[in-house]
């Protein structure tokens, strides 16, 4: 599919989307608390779908209702050994060690960009855990075979916070006891906050969290969870850190539906967006931005919240001056190499980005042109070029822009109805 996206402004008030980092959670922990669990608001993305189908090879009963999801559970219970993740690099890292807490053996496997995304973490920590694990040479498919024993275990969270989420997942469904986990050189911290909130909010074993280098399960027994639970899914800072920065730049829009308090990592485009003097206001029931001032380059360290990267990108040029945004090893392993990507990708649309070891230059101010992009796949990318045609000199078409299903599918439908000009086209060219 292409869009065409012509320079426009944006007005009105606008929804955030449910946030798949809560959602795909939210799965993982209904299923492992057992009883029923009925999610609010539930995530509608493709990775949401992968996760629902994952907890149903795991044994749930997922049932659609009245725009809810009804999860009847009890404990991880394989059906037909198979896993597909779909393109989700959080759902095979987060599942894989929950079909581990399973004797039975279970085959995972996955498509598209996930093929390629590394998992070699799982080669060296399973078996250390009592799970044979065997990988394609660190990639897809994998084979395990639990059941997974918590054990004090270290391992490093540099490549991705991903592989502790799902550990910590299994660790706590596993009901450890007396156990470390620990972390050499996490990244991503604000995502772990995340599990904690999760695995607290069902009602799960929450380890200690010492300074992100330890996670400590003590000895206390964890009640059996009884009631059913209804569980709002969260508004997503990530999809929404594009119409934030849209409106930042070109036009004026409220935003519902964010928590100001939700851990989520992706909260912190409120800071980059204050450092360039963002017309912005901040309340706990909406956020209003508007453009109107010159904004001002800025310097962002994205290491702990490298889905920003795309959206800063887009801010960045058209702010006056030399944006820097630290973090760049922290995109090799996304839905594409995203520091190559966005500097081909908005190469063409004329900007100059520079890549320095772990630092992205952007030298913004100079307008962008229209152009012809593409997606690579990657539905950040797809969003953020998108964010930037609505301020070029002319039209911007973005092929393969089917790729926002990954995260945010509606996202084409909610620029159009808050006044973006663009129309879409079958044509398959990517
Ligand atoms: O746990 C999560 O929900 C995610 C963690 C981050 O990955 P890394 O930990 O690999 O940086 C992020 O980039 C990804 O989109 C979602
Ligand atoms: C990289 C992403 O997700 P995941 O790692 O879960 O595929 C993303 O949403 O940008």
């Amino acid at each position: 599919m292409e869009a065409l996206v012509s320079p426009s402004t944006l007005t009105g008030i606008y929804r955030a989307p449910a946030s798949k980092s809560a959602m795909q959670r939210a799965c993982a922990a209904a299923l492992l608390r057992g009883g029923v669990t009925v999610l609010q608001n539930p995530g509608v993305s493709d990775d949401d779908r992968a996760a629902l189908g994952i907890i149903r090879q795991l044994g749930a009963q997922v049932t659609e209702i009245d725009g809810t999801i009804r999860i009847e559970s009890a404990g991880v219970q394989p059906v037909g050994g198979a896993l597909h993740c779909g393109e989700s690099g959080l759902s095979v890292r987060m599942f894989t060690p929950l079909a581990a807490l399973s004797a039975e053996e279970v085959t995972i496997t996955g498509a598209g960009s996930l093929v390629r995304r590394p998992l070699d973490f799982f080669d060296t920590v399973l078996p250390q855990l009592g799970v044979s694990c065997h990988s394609n040479d660190g990639l897809l498919p994998l084979k395990v075979r639990g059941p997974l024993q918590p054990r004090d275990v270290t391992v490093d969270g540099s490549l991705s916070s991903q592989f502790l989420t799902g550990l910590l997942m299994a660790y706590s469904a596993a009901a450890a006891r007396n156990v470390t986990v620990q972390v050499e050189g996490l990244n991503s911290k604000p995502y772990i906050d995340l599990t904690l909130q999760v695995l607290q909010d069902f009602g799960l074993k929450v380890p200690r969290n010492e300074q992100y280098e330890r996670f400590v399960y003590d000895d206390r027994d964890q009640p059996p969870a009884t009631n059913e639970l209804s569980y709002p899914v969260e508004g997503d800072w990530s999809g929404a850190s594009f119409l934030l920065v849209a409106a930042a730049l070109f036009g004026s829009l409220e935003i519902r539906g964010l928590d100001v308090f939700s851990p989520q990592a992706d909260k912190a485009v409120l800071q980059p967006l204050m450092q360039c003097g963002a017309i912005m206001s901040v309340r706990t029931d909406a956020i209003e931005v508007r453009s109107g001032k010159k904004l001002d380059a800025f310097h962002f360290n994205a290491t702990d919240c490298p889905d920003l990267f795309p959206p800063l990108v887009a801010l960045a040029a058209y702010c006056h001056g030399t944006s820097v945004i630290e973090g760049v090893s922290r995109l090799a392993h996304k839905e594409s190499n995203r520091a190559l990507t966005l500097q081909e990708e908005f190469g063409k649309m004329g900007l100059t980005i520079e890549l320095q070891d772990d630092l992205m230059i952007i030298r913004g101010g100079g307008g962008l042109k229209g152009a012809t992009v593409s997606s690579r796949h990657d539905h950040r990318i797809a969003m953020a070029t998108a964010v930037a045609a609505l301020g070029a000199d002319g039209p911007t078409t973005i092929t393969g822009a089917e790729a926002v299903g990954k995260s945010y599918p509606d996202f084409w439908r909610h620029l159009q109805q808050l006044g973006a000009t663009l129309s879409l086209t079958d044509n398959p060219r990517a």
